[in-house]
């Protein structure tokens, strides 16, 4: 895989406060890669320092593996604060003007309008729009220069549930085409329902990461039910790819190690003679071990 942005050791001290404190993340070329962390965990921040905007106390990062430069912040488009649009100029008309400003193409404006789905509204005007259009509007904007690389901040903030969707929609097709997307959100929903891939900032520092469906299951809880409990313990307690079980009210919790599933502990019972009456798989969500990460950091 190749990587497209490499974090090491980023520091930024905006004096007594560590606003972002030794992060060291690698984004993979194609994944839509969330920074995720409540209001004041060093998001933006982290943003201003790879688009070069916020200069680093400490620390490197390396875009299509060298330095910042002219040339690589022409592959990446980046949305960190909603663009001046002009509110009674149209849609076409204020990108040619974004067009203009950013030396981009003004042949690009039909592919960004179509990719926002907004070429059927071309002619209205800005002021007319919904939040949600707006701010395809400026994705469309950012996209104008056909960056390989998309960087965005809380996209869907300030949104009604419509805008929010339209927009997770949008990411989700602009990935399709083969961009890699880096977006910054406090919302654990949003990672989930649009993310590959996962970096967890508090206070500054990098409390988890890796594949978002990886975070989810690696920790995925089963309940098996059978009428013979205590017969279920014993097979259980000679299973080696048992992390751990726990009886509850006439089930059992367990969890597995990495790379067994459900099926490995109903195949073990099934040949222990065993019929279980329940088998589930209760996933943690990303929520709840965002929710330990965060305990375990205040402790
Ligand atoms: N220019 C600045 N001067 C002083 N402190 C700053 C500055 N910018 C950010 N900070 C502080 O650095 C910390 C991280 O802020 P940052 O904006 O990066 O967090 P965030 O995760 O993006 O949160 P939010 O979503 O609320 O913007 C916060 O404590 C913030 O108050």
């Amino acid at each position: 895989m190749t990587e497209i942005l490499d974090i090491n050791n980023l520091s930024k001290r905006f004096g007594s406060i560590q606003a972002v404190d030794r992060l060291s993340i690698k984004v993979e070329q194609g994944s839509i890669y969330g920074i995720l962390g409540p209001n004041g965990s060093g998001k933006t921040t982290t943003l201003g320092m790879i688009l070069d905007v916020i200069k680093p106390t400490s620390g490197s990062f390396t875009w299509f593996g060298q330095k910042i430069s002219h040339e690589s912040k022409r592959r990446i488009g980046a949305l960190l604060e909603t663009p001046n649009f002009y509110p009674y100029l149209t849609a076409r008309k204020n990108l040619q003007i974004a067009a203009d400003i950013k030396g981009a193409d003004q042949k690009s404006i039909g592919h960004v309008l179509h990719l926002v789905g907004l070429d059927q509204r071309k002619y209205t005007t800005f002021k007319g729009f919904s939040l949600g259009m707006k701010q395809r509007l400026a994705i469309a904007a950012a996209m104008l220069h056909n960056p390989e690389v998309l960087v965005l901040d809380e996209p869907t903030n300030g949104l009604d549930p419509e805008g929010i969707a339209e927009v997770r929609e949008l990411i989700l097709r602009i990935a399709a085409e083969g961009k890699t997307i880096i977006l910054a959100s406090h919302l654990l929903d949003e990672v989930e329902k649009v993310c590959t891939h996962v970096a967890v900032l508090q206070r500054g520092q990098l409390r988890a990461e890796g594949r978002v469906d990886t975070i989810l299951s690696a920790k995925d809880q089963l309940v098996i039910s059978t009428k013979d409990t205590l017969e279920a313990i014993n097979i259980l307690q000679t299973l080696p790819f048992v992390e751990s079980f726990q009886p509850e009210r006439g089930s059992i919790h367990l969890t597995l190690q990495e790379g067994y599933e459900s099926a490995d502990v109903n195949k073990a019972m099934f040949e222990a003679g065993i019929v279980l009456s329940q088998l589930v798989v209760r996933r943690k969500t990303l929520e709840a071990q965002f929710l330990e990460i965060i305990k375990s950091e205040a402790k």
